[in-house]
C-alpha cells in the first residue's frame, strides 16, 4: 500500500519514534512524505523514502493531488496543534481531501497506533480492492 507520512515541525520527532518502533510493518509498504519529514524517517529508519515537496512549499497539496488520483492508501500526519502553520489553508485542504476519498487519517499516535495495526492486520485491504477498478 501507499502510505503518506507528514509531521510538523515540532512532531517529528514523535514521528520518527513511531515508524522506528513499527519499521517491520512500514517497510513493506511504498512510504511517500513530504520533504523534510521524509528525509529525516530515512536518515533516522533507512527506510526507502519518496519526497514530495517540502509542506509550506507545496508538499501537502502534492499529497492531496495524490489522494485524489487514487495514489494513497493511508495518511499519518502528526499536526501540530499549538502552532500556527503558514500553509494552514494547504493543511484543511489535505485533511479535507482524506474525508472526500475514504482515506484512513491519522493526526496523532494514539490514532496511528490503531490504524498501523490495521494495516498489518489487513483491515485496509479493500482499498486495493478498489485499485483494481
Ligand atoms: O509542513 C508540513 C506539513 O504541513 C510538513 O512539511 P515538511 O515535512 O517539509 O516539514
Amino acid at each position: 500500500m501507499n502510505l503518506a507520512l507528514i509531521a510538523h515541525d515540532k512532531k517529528k520527532e514523535t514521528l520518527i519514534q513511531f515508524v522506528s518502533a513499527y519499521k517491520l510493518i512500514f517497510e513493506k509498504h511504498n512510504l511517500y512524505a513530504t520533504y523534510t519529514t521524509g528525509k529525516k524517517i530515512m536518515e533516522a529508519t533507512g527506510l526507502s523514502v519518496q519526497f514530495v515537496k517540502s509542506g509550506p512549499l507545496g508538499g501537502d497539496q502534492q499529497i492531496g493531488a495524490m489522494i485524489a488520483n487514487n495514489e494513497i492508501d493511508l495518511v499519518i500526519f502528526f499536526r501540530d496543534p499549538l502552532t500556527a502553520q503558514p500553509h494552514e489553508p494547504d493543511v484543511s485542504a489535505l485533511l479535507r481531501l482524506c474525508d472526500v476519498y475514504n482515506i484512513p487519517l491519522a493526526s496523532n499516535m494514539g490514532t496511528a497506533e490503531v490504524l498501523i495495526h490495521g494495516l498489518e492486520r489487513g483491515d485496509f485491504n479493500w482499498r486495493t480492492v478498489l485499485d483494481e477498478q
